[in-house]
């Protein structure tokens, strides 16, 4: 299906940043590896500055504010030590993600109808610093009501259940959900993106639900990058989102 808007591709650098912090060097570095991915036609620059800094470090998120030609969206824990950092710096665009300490990558998406009062004013700080907020979520009716309610005009949605179907019915079952997710998510005014695991090989049937907007990708890219350059690996994911012709 031909849509009438661009699909854009956020590329996630975290990844960069975990084999420096691996072993403490001064390389790689992710700005480096953003502005590539930018001269490649990355549509935005993702980074989850995450609670413990297993990855991203704070200078990291200052210096590409400095230097991003097109903009970032900085992933953080709804906390307010986070609030106060992405205030001060000023991405153009936060997204909200649950965290836990000891997970290996993020599990799943933020309970917003469980904490519906606190994410309103949580957001509402952000929004008021001129900070366009989205809610990673499940692909859940529950979670889409309760983001519109509570003012967000955007929600990520988690596709990390789909990536990591065991089976076929599996893979079918968390496709359906994703679908009604984002065609719900539309008519209710929500932007919506789509992100989490997302890879070369499964992010077809997901680039070909209508309405997904931006796609936030980072682990698959990056790995790619190691074989192929990342300039390649950029640009070869940005023609997998887009619409065949
Ligand atoms: C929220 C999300 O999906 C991303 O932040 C991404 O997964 C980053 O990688 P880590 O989960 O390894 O921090
Ligand atoms: N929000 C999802 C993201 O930024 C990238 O996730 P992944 O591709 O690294 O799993």
């Amino acid at each position: 299906m031909n849509m009438s808007y661009p699909k854009l591709l956020g590329v996630n650098i975290d990844h960069v940043a975990t084999l420096r912090q691996q072993r403490g060097t001064r390389y790689p570095e992710p700005l480096q590896a953003a502005l590539v991915a930018e001269q490649a036609g990355a549509d935005l620059i993702t980074v989850h500055l995450r609670e413990d800094r297993r990855h991203i470090q704070d200078r990291d998120v200052e210096m590409l504010a400095d230097v991003l030609q097109t903009r970032m969206n900085l992933e953080m824990a709804a906390t307010s030590e986070m609030s106060l950092i992405a205030r001060r710096i000023g991405p153009s665009d936060c997204c909200i993600v649950p965290e836990r300490r000891q997970e290996l990558t993020t599990e799943g998406g933020l309970d917003v109808a469980a904490n519906r009062a606190y994410l309103a004013d949580y957001c509402a700080e952000l929004d008021e610093a001129g900070i366009k907020v989205s809610l990673f979520i499940d692909a859940d009716e529950k979670q889409l009501e309760a983001a519109c309610e509570i003012g967000a005009s955007a929600v990520e949605i988690h596709t990390g259940h789909f990536a990591d179907a065991k089976n076929r019915a599996e893979k079918e079952i968390q496709l359906l959900k994703i679908q009604h997710a984002v065609a719900m998510g539309v008519k209710i005014g929500l932007q919506v993106n789509a992100g989490h695991g997302l890879d070369y090989h499964n992010i077809t049937p997901i680039a070909a639900i209508p309405g997904i907007r931006e796609f936030n990708i980072g682990h698959s890219i990056i790995s790619r990058a190691l074989f192929s350059g990342l300039a390649s690996a950029v640009k070869e994911m940005k023609i997998l989102i887009q619409d065949p012709v």
